[in-house]
């Protein structure tokens, strides 16, 4: 598990203590922090205790699972994810009947039904979509909203009304229950093995809590083991905090090893050079990998209109594809959902030869955390050995959270989550439409299981989000989405290609090829987060997922919602530097 470490690399994965690793991009964070999950599940097989890892994006911890099986580890200990699905998987589900808000039931409100509600309530205020607006609660366990507090309180009232719950309400009422009934707190301690966080630059206040109240516990030996970056922190309008380490020693009540890693594995020199102009904090940083002596290309376009970038970034692509770099290795970013996904569509029907891991919008709405949509998705990946671990995994969490609405589904039968497999695998329908075949397929599996899904609230409550939710998205003549059920499936297929994906979205991961767009000011940093810190952050992750040729526009032609022109982001338009 120590191979292809340098010696602080093994330094830290050795590390019997409390661990707060610190480093610059390309440094090999993630590598040892994969490498530090796969020796601890070897040396922990005995324990059988739990190993956590928080992750920023579901996509990080899907490559941090990928990553540990290559290991050949066995991974049945390691449970990953983000904060959010920590919570609700080892907090919420197991614990809610105790909170009187939540005991009758509850669904999770996602991003995009949220939105729309505080979108329609900051109308009714006179307040534009742009106005931000906290959400968000402190460790006292008040609101942080001041100024729009009426508007907050109306939002949790229509919430309440409809038995449901944001992301920062899944924190909060985690964090509610672990100070209320601190025996929970004690549990989890004792449960786990180790907590790793990785990006933990972008932790909210309310997560640190959160996580402060399980390691305070005096039972059990649970070690953390935090990762990051603080020039890398991108969520600071968000609520992230980069703490420093005598602030987390205080707040955990434990003592860290500080540790660091020099040099950089990833970028040629040039990148990194160039790189330093984002950088907030002053330190050097060597070139080691494979790359440190290739030469770089870099260009800065301001003057192509936005009409034009997307042919323009088409032909980078086909030259680069032409030079032997794969498509996976090539990546389109942008500061925004808004900017990216008609990018996405562009450049497909521009390379209709060239593959593309796009985001676009899915025609579910990706609530991992609504039951059905944990139905959904194994219907919908079709059963393959490459598919069987993950897919078995999904079965035993829909098993367990089955098991939480009191539905105890396939008691008495030895390996319930093969069995409840094998029966989703001999269920289907010859329904074309996504939703109807869908609908088709749950109530044949619900029949054989024997659940009247109208008799449990849960079950039915969740029912309505998620197809209500789907047929919003599918009608909105906006998104012009496939209704078909080929593509519904095409949701989960792990499709390689030319990523094209925001800045936020590729968190961590790195490519040969970077092509960034809508360098604007007001886009990067959006108005919500305009200071010079946020701005110079967000570039510097661009850059820095880079490995050798980096290309950026600020394109011409957009212009906000008055009919103003946007201009070049200041940070990087008054960056002296000669471009290829
Ligand atoms: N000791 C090493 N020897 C060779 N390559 C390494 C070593 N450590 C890391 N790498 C490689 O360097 C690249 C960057 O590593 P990694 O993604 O872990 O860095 P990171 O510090 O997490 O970066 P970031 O903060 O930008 O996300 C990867 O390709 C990784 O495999």
């Amino acid at each position: 598990m120590l191979k292809g470490l340098n010696n602080q690399q093994i330094e830290a994965v050795k590390n019997e203590g409390n661990v707060l690793l610190t480093a610059c991009p390309g440094s090999g964070k993630t590598r040892t922090l994969t490498h530090k999950i796969a020796y601890e599940l070897e040396r922990n097989t005995s324990l059988k205790k739990v190993i956590i890892a928080v992750t920023f994006t579901n996509r990080a911890a899907d490559e941090i699972i990928r990553r540990i099986r290559e290991f050949n580890a066995d991974d049945s200990n390691l449970w990953a994810g983000t904060i959010h699905s920590f919570c609700l998987e080892w907090i919420i589900r197991p614990y809610y009947c105790y909170l009187s808000e939540l005991k009758n039931g509850f669904t999770i409100s996602d991003e995009y039904n949220s939105e729309r509600i505080l979108g329609d309530l900051k109308s009714q205020y006179g307040l534009s979509f742009f106005d931000s607006i906290s959400t968000r609660y402190l460790p006292n366990l008040e609101k942080e909203e001041v100024k729009y507090r009426d508007l907050i309180d109306e939002y949790h009232e229509i919430l309440a009304d409809e038995k449901l719950i944001d992301f920062d309400q899944i924190l909060y009422y985690s964090y509610k229950l672990l100070l209320e009934n601190p025996k929970i707190a004690r549990t989890l301690k004792n449960l786990f093995h180790l907590i790793c966080v990785d990006e933990y630059q972008d932790t909210q206040q309310l997560q640190y809590s959160i996580i402060a109240q399980i390691l305070k516990q005096k039972s059990g030996n649970c070690k953390i083991f935090l990762v990051g970056d603080s020039d890398q922190a991108i969520y600071s309008s968000l609520g992230g905090v980069a703490k420093e380490k005598l602030a987390i020693e205080k707040e955990f009540d434990i003592m860290l090893s500080g540790m660091e890693l020099s040099g950089n594995y990833r970028s040629n020199q040039q990148i990194i050079d160039f790189n330093t102009n984002f950088q907030t904090t002053d330190i050097n940083i060597e070139a080691l990998g494979f790359n440190a002596g290739h030469s770089a290309i870099i260009t800065y376009d301001k003057v192509t209109h936005k009409d034009a970038i997307a042919k323009q970034i088409a032909e980078i692509i086909k030259n680069k594809i032409s030079e032997g770099i794969p498509e996976k290795d090539i990546c389109v970013l942008a500061p925004t959902w808004f900017l990216v996904i008609p990018m996405g569509r562009k450049l497909k029907s521009l390379l209709p030869d060239v593959k593309f891991d796009a985001v676009g919008l899915s025609p579910l709405l990706k609530n991992r955390e609504n039951i059905w949509f944990k139905v959904a998705r194994l219907f919908l990946v079709e059963p393959s050995p490459k598919a069987f671990l993950t897919r078995k995994k999904w079965s035993k969490e829909l098993l367990n959270e089955l098991d939480s609405y009191g539905l105890l589904v396939l008691e008495n039968v030895e390996f319930r989550s093969k069995k409840l497999l094998k029966i989703i695998n001999s269920i289907s329908s010859d329904e074309n439409e996504g939703l109807k075949y869908l609908r088709e397929c749950f109530i044949k599996l619900f029949n054989y299981l024997n659940v009247e899904v109208n008799q449990n609230e849960q079950l039915h409550s969740q029912w309505e989000s998620f197809f209500d939710g789907a047929n919003k998205r599918l009608e909105n003549e906006e998104f012009a989405l496939a209704k078909d059920i080929e593509s519904f499936k095409k949701m989960f297929k792990n499709e390689e290609g030319v990523v094209v994906n925001t800045c936020h979205g590729i968190k961590g991961e790195e490519f040969d090829t970077v092509i960034a767009f809508g360098l604007l000011h007001g886009k990067l940093p959006n108005w919500n987060e305009n200071t010079e810190n946020a701005a110079k952050k967000l570039l510097y992750v661009i850059c820095s997922r880079s490995k050798r040729a980096l290309h950026l526009f600020s394109e011409t032609g957009r212009t906000t919602q008055s009919g103003r022109a946007y201009r070049p982001t200041d940070q990087l338009n008054r960056v002296q530097y000669i471009y290829d």
